[in-house]
């Protein structure tokens, strides 16, 4: 049975030094939401992931806070008592202060979040701070930054070399200092990541980010292969192939139509006693 309550900052710090991995996943609507938390994940994301995911955009870049906010909501309504941390979409934490704590303010309050996700190191060490100064819970996040792809040059494996696990662990530790309560690794290799792991004190959560992480974490979509156009990553397990009993299903159901199998005669309704019962929905 999961949790009754969603968990708290603190204990997700307890977690790490009792040495219990933390759990998480994406979410982007009511069902996918409300079956995270009927399966005990410790923590949701509304992840801007969702522009692949579920629009099928070429990077989460074109993903706006009025998406977030959308799902958000509806994921609020599917994981009533499960950790619920928003993204932070692409340019919606580098304009001014005063901007940002909008952003913020909406996904707390319109999308009912708990907690916003940032990509960055130190070049968002003051955001952060400021965030968490007005009560927020910042989850960070570094290693492969989505948003940043056009920088980066592609999608590509961090920290293969000494300089740039130096410049991952300042980043790392510059989001402890600003007050995250946890970071998100991704894309990186096991090395980097458990140099991070072992030299903060709070939970590193790692996604393509190798054994030693505090917690992991892999896209909805990708773990029960629901999409069509799945691209096989290196760090993504399936535990299902949901997609393919979809459009089973689907092709069914379209087979039944055309043979006039479907409906049959349970799914009919006729005049009479028994049709006014059913259409009221007493028995
Ligand atoms: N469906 C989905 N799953 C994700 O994990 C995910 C998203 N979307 N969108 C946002 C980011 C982007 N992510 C990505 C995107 C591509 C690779 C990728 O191409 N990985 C290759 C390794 C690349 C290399 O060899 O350098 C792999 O084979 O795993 C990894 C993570 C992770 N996030
Ligand atoms: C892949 C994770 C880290 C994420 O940011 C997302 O789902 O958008
Ligand atoms: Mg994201």
């Amino acid at each position: 049975m999961p949790t009754p309550k969603p968990l708290t900052i603190h204990k997700l710090r307890e977690m790490k030094s009792n040495g219990q991995p933390i759990v998480m996943t994406t979410a982007y609507d009511y069902p996918s939401a409300r079956l995270a938390e009927e399966a005990g994940v410790d923590i949701v994301l509304v992840g801007d992931s969702l522009g692949n995911v579920i629009l099928n955009y070429e990077s989460t870049i074109p993903v706006t806070l009025d998406d977030i906010v959308y799902h958000a909501r509806a994921v609020a309504r599917g994981a009533m008592h499960t950790f619920r941390v928003a993204d932070m979409p692409f340019m919606t934490y580098h304009g001014s202060l005063d901007e940002t704590l909008r952003h913020v303010r909406r996904l707390m309050q319109e999308g009912h979040a708990h907690a916003v996700k940032m990509e960055g190191g130190q070049e968002i060490e003051r955001t952060v701070k400021r965030i968490v100064q007005a009560g927020v819970p910042v989850l960070g996040h570094i290693g492969l930054t989505p948003q940043s792809i056009h920088q980066l040059g592609g999608y590509k494996i961090q920290g293969k070399d000494p300089q740039s696990v130096r410049r991952l662990l300042d980043d790392a530790k510059a989001l402890e200092r600003a007050g995250v309560f946890a970071i998100v690794v991704e894309l990186m290799t096991e090395e980097a990541a458990e140099r991070i792991a072992r030299e903060v004190a709070i939970p590193i959560i790692g996604i393509g980010a190798g054994r030693s992480c505090d917690g992991q974490l892999l896209v909805y979509h990708d773990l029960v292969r629901y999409s069509p156009d799945y691209r096989g990553k290196k760090f993504v397990k399936t535990y299902a192939d949901v997609g393919s009993l979809i459009r089973d299903s689907i092709a069914r159901y379209a087979d039944e139509v055309r043979t006039r199998a479907f409906p049959a005669e349970e799914h009919v309704f006729h005049a009479g006693q028994d049709s006014v019962k059913a259409l009221y929905g007493q028995s």
